[in-house]
């Protein structure tokens, strides 16, 4: 598969960046290893639920490579692989603004009747404190899904709530990260500012000046 937009062979860089976290190479590394965990170890799991809107992007390319994985790799354990059902969530933090610190998280989640009985996957383009994916995971619960698991692009780890820790743990929650993310304001591949830098082919920091004095977050 691809790893996206090239032109030329030619390193694609943005003057917003100061620094490329994962490339669009890396990425389509992490979704190959991705593919291979789901397609394998969570082959049961037949509904995903990406998070929008953030991950789209990894959602779009991670499923697709779930499914030539899937069709390319033949043996038992990938022949009995489920056709998912794809259905996106959607959730808003809202609290002091800039900051999730103590925020609260408005869930819209697929109805009951996509979730009721399945394993369900919840499809991250980044986890920082947490809490978008433990509000979503209970609602699914709520919703009668028979278990949920979570896999995100990146991981900010050291910026974890530890309620959505304590919460993952007591539910046994299959995760999986395919980057530990550093503590900056990092865009690009879903992730933006503003709405902005969804588009960009990689993950990068952006460069302070871009959003001095807002106090931005992510
Ligand atoms: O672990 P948390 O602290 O809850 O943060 C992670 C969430 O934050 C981002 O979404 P955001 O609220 O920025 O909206 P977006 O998906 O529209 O970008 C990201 O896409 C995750 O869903």
């Amino acid at each position: 598969m691809s790893s996206g937009p090239r032109v030329a062979g030619r390193p694609v860089e943005d003057p917003d960046v100061a620094s490329v976290v994962c490339d669009a190479e890396m990425i389509e590394g992490a979704l190959e290893t991705l593919a291979v965990l789901i397609v394998s170890q969570l082959k049961d799991f037949s509904v995903f639920v990406p998070v929008a809107t953030g991950a789209m992007t990894f959602a779009s390319d991670l499923t697709r490579q779930c499914y030539v994985t899937q069709r390319v790799v033949r043996d038992d354990v990938v022949r009995t692989y489920a056709r998912p059902v794809i259905a996106c969530a959607t959730c808003a933090s809202y609290g002091d603004g800039t900051s999730s610190e103590g925020a609260k998280v408005d869930v819209r989640a697929p109805g009951a009747e996509v979730v009721r009985g399945r394993k369900v996957v919840i499809l991250e383009d980044i986890i920082d404190s947490g809490r978008t994916a433990m509000a979503l995971a209970k609602v699914l619960y709520e919703q009668g899904a028979e278990e949920v698991a979570l896999i995100a692009l990146m991981d900010k780890r050291e910026r974890r709530d530890p309620e959505a820790t304590k919460y993952f743990e007591e539910k046994n929650m299959k995760i999986a990260c395919a980057f530990l993310c550093p503590d900056e304001f990092v865009v690009g591949y879903g992730l933006d500012y503003q709405g902005k830098y969804r588009d960009l082919p990689f993950v990068g920091i952006l460069k302070p000046e871009i959003f001095a004095g807002e106090g931005g977050e992510k």
